[in-house]
């Protein structure tokens, strides 16, 4: 099935060829390259590993029949007249098809393993294909009754099937989505006992939920620590439901400690997507693990997207149409437009120039909002904003999120063409620049105290590693906010 393209990676539903095998993690394998950053230890490699929430539709299609899993037609056995009958080439396919890559390749960076071009794209005017992965190799689950999983991997009158069957589709797709890939990593032979060896390992990980409380504390964010507390214990409440009981060794084995169980929740929260994909006639708002589309990084600019193909059921990634791509670039997809406490909930990162993040002032000054967004070449509405760097701005690269983050998040005013007048502007944006300074004066500790910790040789685990960058990718923002209030001073006047 592989086409001659130069630089196809082929990689086999099953078992990858030996050639394409990855090494675990925390080997360094030969052809697995990595950036400026040493490999982390204890952390197996891939050459390549899913995040977050994609949208894709297909056609409208609204019936959904209480099927626990599409069976391939048989003769004998006519489709109830709601279904239209699936692609008859999906059938012919069967379980043999690859996963397939064009242009990229899997590397350790910054942000753990990431997917970057191995050769320059020219921007198109339409989206172009990077990684196919077929729905044999992913595991999904759907969030609404009736549930429904693929590939239909666990045999009716396994427990695990009983205890999915006891949670809420609607409220409890993590747990569900977590026990299905318990079970994939315990069937022989399964696709996924490889590629487990290429997820973060529990000391790699950078979900929350296996943060002890001492480093939830060092986020200095009481509502995010109480947050996580309680997602701890909900899945640690699961698991002794479930788990730490008398129960048959087949399951026992799956997770025989709440450790295990909060792992694989992690690497569900971390890497799972939601999509909206069409199976034959029913369109199912689903939670998917999909191999290698998973290793992709976020980034609110990202340059590339999901898409559900239906007709032969393949997730697509996608490079979005009228990006230009050098060799090296990182290729990324946008998890979802949130502040860095919700990023922080599920994938256990922040961004010091998160366009979405929040500060709320209390303060009832106010600064011009047309005035501000004119200094720093940022146009649009409230919810999109977005910075036009091609005009000749205050300062190099001093327009980033953070500044659009702070266009947000700033209080304004704005009455028709009512001007602004410097005057009381200049003072509005000190009385909230003083109320920044007050914030930073809260922590505990400074930017600076925070760096050194992190430049420090002294080991501090991953969850402590990524409290201390939420704190201090605050404090950069409110930083930022400040000097964007001097640069508005100095403009304003003119
Ligand atoms: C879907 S995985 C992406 C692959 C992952 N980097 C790896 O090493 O396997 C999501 C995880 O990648 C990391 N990540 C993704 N985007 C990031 C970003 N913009 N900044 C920092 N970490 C990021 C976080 O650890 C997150 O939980």
């Amino acid at each position: 099935m592989a086409t001659p393209a130069a630089s196809a990676l082929l990689l086999p539903s099953l078992l990858p060829p030996p050639s394409l095998r990855f090494p675990p993690r925390h080997v360094a394998a030969p052809g697995v390259r990595r950036l400026a950053q040493p490999l982390r230890a204890g952390r197996p490699r891939l050459q390549p590993p899913a995040p977050p929430p994609v949208e894709e539709v297909a056609e409208e299609q609204d019936a959904t029949p209480p099927l626990r899993l599409l069976e391939p037609p048989q003769e004998d056995d006519p489709f109830p007249p709601e279904m239209e009958p699936a692609d008859p080439d999906f059938y012919r396919i069967g379980y043999a098809r690859m996963m397939r890559a064009y242009g990229i390749e899997f590397l350790e960076g910054p942000d753990g393993m990431g997917v970057y071009a191995s050769r320059d794209v020219e921007p198109l005017r339409i989206a172009r294909v990077i990684m196919e992965i077929p729905l044999e190799l992913m595991l999904t689950i759907t969030q609404k009754k009736p549930w429904m999983f693929f590939p239909d991997i666990i045999p009716l009158g396994h427990p695990i099937f009983d205890i999915i069957e006891s949670t809420d589709p609607e409220m409890d797709w993590d747990l569900r989505l977590a026990c299905i890939l318990l079970y994939a990593f315990d069937i022989e032979d399964n696709f996924w006992q490889l590629y487990g060896d290429f997820l973060p390992g529990p000391d790699e990980c950078t979900s929350l939920l296996l943060a002890p409380k001492e480093d939830l504390m060092e986020l200095e964010d009481e509502d995010l620590a109480s947050e996580m507390l309680k997602h701890q214990q909900r899945a640690i409440d699961f698991w002794q439901k479930h788990w730490d009981k008398a129960v048959p060794l087949k399951l026992k084995r799956l997770a025989r400690d709440h450790e295990r169980f909060l792992w694989a929740l992690s690497i569900v929260q971390s890497r799972s997507v939601n999509m909206k994909m069409r199976m034959g006639a029913f369109i199912q708002d689903a939670n998917i693990l999909a191999p290698y589309a998973d290793m992709l990084n976020h980034s609110p600019n990202a340059n590339c997207f999901l898409h559900w193909r239906f007709k032969d059921r393949m997730l697509e990634v996608m490079i979005k149409a009228g990006h230009a791509i050098k060799k090296g670039d990182e290729m990324t997809i946008d998890y979802m437009s949130g502040v860095n406490s919700k990023f922080m909930e599920r994938y256990g990162f922040s961004s010091p120039t998160n366009p979405w993040e929040l500060i709320n002032f209390s303060s009832p000054a106010k600064i011009h909002m047309d005035s501000f967004l004119s200094v720093f070449n940022i146009a649009g509405l409230h919810d999109e904003l977005y910075h036009n760097s091609a005009l000749p701005s205050v300062e190099t690269n001093f327009v980033d999120g953070a500044v659009v983050a702070a266009a947000r998040a700033l209080p304004t005013w704005s009455d028709g063409d009512v001007p602004a007048v410097p005057s009381v502007e200049r003072k509005s944006a000190q009385v909230l620049q003083e109320e920044c300074r007050q914030m930073l004066d809260s922590f505990s500790t400074t930017i600076e105290q925070d760096q050194q910790i992190l430049d420090s040789d002294v080991h501090i685990s991953k969850t402590r590693e990524i409290a201390i960058k939420y704190r201090l990718h605050r404090k950069m923002l409110l930083q930022k906010i400040i000097d964007s209030l001097d640069i508005y001073q100095d403009r304003i006047l003119f």
